[in-house]
């Protein structure tokens, strides 16, 4: 994961932001069409004062009061075309960057779900969601204002400039004489800025963590009154973040300074030039009133340019951060994978051959968890994995729905390689339920049937499935499966959440069963009723089921006992029980208190 204060001093902001364009491609004649209203209504602005020119030269100078009003009347004309465009402009790239903001946020939320198992263990789910929200509304602002106003006000200052400059040379070279000055100050800015706008984004990744974390572990932080060392934590962060913005306020501060103060500057010596040649004759007084107007109207379009510069860098950082997940490459789909060919007919059931598996982000020099696993699980046979605590029994049963990816060795499932298998058919074929069971914000059927796949299971599949998993307490609930279960299935027992887990992965009657410790929350009763309605259904699957207890050991034809990385023993619980020392401790309950690791 990017650090908080990763550099970002060599990239070229304009490049950064021209990864953008895929998604404004479309919306591309809408924002053309308002960028070119925006000039229009600028450059309007830029004529009202050669009409004052006109007025002071020509009626005022003549006493013509039918002159004056017919100047002033333009003017107003002039004032009110400038404020409808800007307006037709605003109406012209509200919806389409909504658009563009919606299309960002979808592809995001598209990328991270087939992003792989390894990438979300590495970065913390804030960064993620500040991302999708923060980071994506600074983008569009930056499409809708500063893309737009950074090119209108660059042109209306060119023609500012030109006009100026037409009017009276002289006066107008006084005026651009800190044009060169404030371009190096403004660069300078640039790069302080972006850097700044990059730590600033980042710790409101950080923050949104601590928050996340800080409501899904409501139970912990309240059981163990921990409020004050996570407000502590909270407080830090925010500290450390409200420093951040300090130091971009007062960046920005700097800047604003520099280029309001110099302009005026400039502007106060043309008026003394320009008043001591009007004395001299030397220039007209409309000329001077529409030179001066000129360039006072050309004050908003340069004094902005700080904070537009300032918006351009933090999108530009969004940019970045939108687009280092996005560059994250997807999980291969499997079927494009070079792996040797296997026959199709092969020997069936589940094989480890020779599996190996290191954590990408285990440390240097560390032994893999697993190193030269080989397992064979007939078709339709249980085979139950026993190992102390931080064996390896988890990565293991995750490589079969490729979770993760073996680094060495191969897995298959009815002689194919899993890694050469589309991950829609591997989804066909194997279901898994977890230990710690995980619902989402759905009803309770809804959540079942998920593991059934799109269309794949109806009523009768559902009932039979919480029958399996002993799940008759759904009877009970207000709406039955129609009860909406809350965030993460919060408002239900953790054995109700296993027992549900256990449906969903039953509901698609799968031909390969990875059940990772999933009645550990039952009592014994529940869980001795469950194993019965299950044994009917393992009788059909091939399955590998991590056990802790006995009485999940009891529910497998077979025993695979892990330890060191490999696969040590295999047998049945009685052979094992008998020749394996490791294994009569890890039944005795000695084990479980993780004394073997
Ligand atoms: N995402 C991860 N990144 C790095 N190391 C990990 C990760 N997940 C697990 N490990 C390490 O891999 C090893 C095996 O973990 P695993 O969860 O597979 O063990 P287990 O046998 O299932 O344990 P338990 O019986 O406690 O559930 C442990 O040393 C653990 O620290």
């Amino acid at each position: 994961m990017p650090k908080p204060d990763a550099t970002t001093k060599d990239r070229s902001t304009v490049r950064v932001l021209l990864r953008l364009w895929p998604y404004v491609r479309p919306v591309r004649a809408r924002i053309g069409t308002a960028a070119v209203v925006a000039v229009v209504a600028s450059c309007l602005g830029l004529v009202i004062p050669l009409v004052l020119k006109w007025i002071v030269d020509g009626p005022v100078a003549r006493r013509e009061p039918g002159g004056v009003w017919f100047g002033a009347l333009v003017v107003l004309a002039l004032g009110v075309a400038e404020a409808v465009l800007f307006g037709l402009r605003r109406w012209l790239v509200a919806r389409p960057l909504a658009g563009v903001e919606a299309a960002m946020r979808a592809g995001l939320y598209r990328h991270l779900q087939r992003l792989p198992v390894a990438f979300h263990d590495r970065w913390a789910s804030g960064q993620l969601l500040s991302r999708a929200t923060t980071d994506l509304s600074l983008i569009r602002m930056f499409l809708a204002f500063p893309l737009t106003f950074l090119f209108v006000n660059g042109v209306t200052v060119v023609v500012g400039c030109g006009v100026l400059l037409v009017q009276d040379w002289t006066l107008g070279l006084v005026l651009l004489l800190p044009v060169a000055p404030l371009i190096v100050v403004c660069s300078l800015f640039e790069s302080r800025y972006s850097l700044v706008a990059r730590r600033a984004q980042d710790q409101v990744g950080d923050l949104t963590t601590v928050v996340e974390e800080s409501v899904l572990g409501i139970r912990i932080i309240k059981g163990f009154g921990r409020h004050r060392s996570q407000a502590e934590a909270f407080g830090g962060l925010a500290e450390r973040l409200r420093g951040t913005e300090l130091g971009k306020a007062r960046l920005l501060a700097g800047i604003w300074a520099v280029i309001t103060i110099v302009p005026e500057l400039a502007i106060g010596a043309a008026l003394v030039l320009g008043t001591v040649q009007v004395a001299d004759g030397a220039l007209s007084a409309g000329t001077l009133v529409a030179f001066l107007s000129t360039a006072l109207a050309l004050r908003w379009p340069v004094e902005s340019i700080g904070f537009l510069l300032a918006m351009s860098q933090e999108a530009a950082t969004s940019v970045e951060r939108y687009f280092e997940v996005m560059d994250e490459a997807e999980e291969d789909d499997g079927g494009s994978r070079a792996v040797p060919p296997v026959p199709a007919s092969g020997p069936g059931g589940l094989r480890f051959e020779n599996v190996s598996f290191r954590y990408p982000d285990a440390p240097e020099g560390a032994p893999p968890v697993l190193d030269g696993v080989d397992l064979v699980v007939r078709p339709g046979e249980t085979m139950a994995l026993v190992g102390a605590t931080g064996s390896g029994k988890t990565t293991l049963t995750a490589l079969v729905p490729r979770l993760h990816e073996v680094t060495g060795g191969r897995v298959l499932l009815d002689g194919v390689d899993v890694a050469a298998m589309p991950r829609e058919r591997l989804r066909e074929l194997v279901s898994v339920a977890f230990e710690e069971p995980t619902l989402f914000s759905a009803s309770v059927g809804e959540n079942v049937l998920m593991g059934a796949g799109p269309g794949g299971a109806g009523g009768p599949e559902l009932g039979r499935a919480l029958e399996v998993a002993q799940a008759g307490f759904v009877r009970d609930l207000p709406h039955g499966t129609g009860t909406q279960v809350g965030e993460q299935g919060l408002s239900l027992s953790g054995g109700q959440r296993q027992r549900l887990a256990l449906a969903r992965a039953v509901v698609g009657r799968p031909r390969f069963l990875v059940l990772d410790d999933p009645l550990s929350a039952l009592d014994v009763h529940t869980e001795a009723l469950v194993e019965a309605a299950l044994r009917e259904v393992l009788r059909d699957t091939t399955a590998l089921v991590v056990a802790h207890r006995p009485s999940t050991v009891m529910l497998a034809d077979r025993v695979a006992l892990l330890s060191g990385g490999r696969v040590t023993a295999v047998g049945t619980h009685q052979e094992l029980l008998r020749d394996s020392r490791e294994y009569a401790w890890l039944m005795s309950g000695a084990g479980t208190t993780g004394g073997a690791e």
